[in-house]
């Protein structure tokens, strides 16, 4: 256990006034810093990832992009780390991708003539953009997302890269590319489909660029919960949060690699892929752990991975 960690376990969180425990964490804890997310660490092993560029409507730029790459990655190798909450700051969760840095990139490729060479540049910025929204994914550690208000574009693609999805009543969702004359590219029709399991309305989200409110959102299953407000939502996240972060980060990780994997393909190659996994994993000292606290009913606690 780390000096940091034995430190805070002589603490106990119901004598101290709210947000001093949050504030302590995040002050005794390394968190990496970001110059449009930010990160903080509201209680134990849970590390809350808020989108920092409010006065931009939390639009993504270049940094943005990468933020999230590096962001995830680092809280992927972090074993302080055991479950993310990413939310917004601002008045909205994100308004998708910013205009301008969209345009800039394009007028680099406008330096070229030929269609290869033009190509090359869009391939770059593709491939730039899906890694920072594919790192939601890649971190073994679940994303659990609270979208407030409008979440547009890049930022339905963000969403359904992360493991769990929850709204306040006045958000609402809009895949928008198509009024931007561009397919969406960085997730949302590859996985919008698989989170909702109807093809036919996505497709009419993805055709006409309307706005799924919070309550069809929650009807069709793109969100698990509707809250009042954001922050109702947002003690309420934490607390799933808490949970997760109190079980065996072996058995949280592998369960989220397991399910990504066998997200797109078939149950043969997943029950093999566990297999492998947990021929492994079930010679952890979790399993004797947790088997021993369930018999006695009492409560464990695991080492950080
Ligand atoms: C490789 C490619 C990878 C990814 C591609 C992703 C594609 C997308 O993300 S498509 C989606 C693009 N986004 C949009 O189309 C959103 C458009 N904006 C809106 O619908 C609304 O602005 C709103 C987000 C619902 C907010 O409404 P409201 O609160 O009423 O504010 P406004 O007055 O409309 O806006 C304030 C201010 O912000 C500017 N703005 C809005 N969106 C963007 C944006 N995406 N980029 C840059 N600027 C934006 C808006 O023009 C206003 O500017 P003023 O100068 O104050 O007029």
């Amino acid at each position: 256990m780390s000096l940091v960690a034995k430190s805070l376990v002589f603490l106990n969180p119901a004598k101290l006034a709210p947000g001093i425990l949050s504030r302590l964490y995040s002050s005794k804890i390394e968190v990496p810093q970001f110059e449009t997310l930010a990160v903080s660490v509201p209680s134990k092993n849970v590390f809350h990832v808020e989108i920092n560029r409010p006065k931009q409507l939390n639009t993504f730029n270049g940094a943005m992009w990468k933020d999230f790459y590096d962001c995830f990655m680092s809280l992927n190798n972090n074993p302080e780390c055991r479950v993310i909450v990413l939310s917004a700051r601002g008045k909205h969760f994100t308004a998708g991708i910013d205009f301008n840095s969209l345009l800039e990139e394009e007028s680099k490729a406008q330096e070229y003539d030929d269609v290869a060479r033009k190509s090359r540049i869009f391939q770059s910025l593709i491939t730039y953009c899906q890694n920072g929204i594919s790192a939601l994914e890649d971190c073994v550690k679940p994303v659990l997302s609270v979208v407030h208000n409008a979440c547009i574009g890049a930022g339905v693609d963000l969403i359904t890269a992360a493991d769990m999805r929850y709204c306040t009543e006045e958000a609402f969702f809009q895949v928008k590319e198509v009024d931007l004359g561009l397919a969406a590219d960085v997730g949302s029709l590859q996985r919008l489909p698989k989170v909702i399991g109807n093809t036919s309305t996505v497709r009419e989200l993805c055709f006409t660029a309307r706005r799924l409110e919070a309550k069809e959102a929650l009807e069709l299953g793109l969100v698990s919960k509707v809250f009042p407000d954001k922050d109702t939502a947002i003690q309420k996240i934490l607390e799933i949060a808490q949970t997760i972060a109190s079980k065996s980060p072996v058995a949280v990780q592998m369960t989220k690699k397991s399910m990504v994997y066998s997200q797109s393909r078939p149950n043969e190659d997943g029950l093999e892929h566990i297999k492998l996994i947990n021929q492994m994993m079930l010679q952890s000292e979790d399993l004797r752990k947790a088997a021993m606290a369930q018999a006695t009913k009492t409560v464990t606690e695991f080492d950080n991975l």
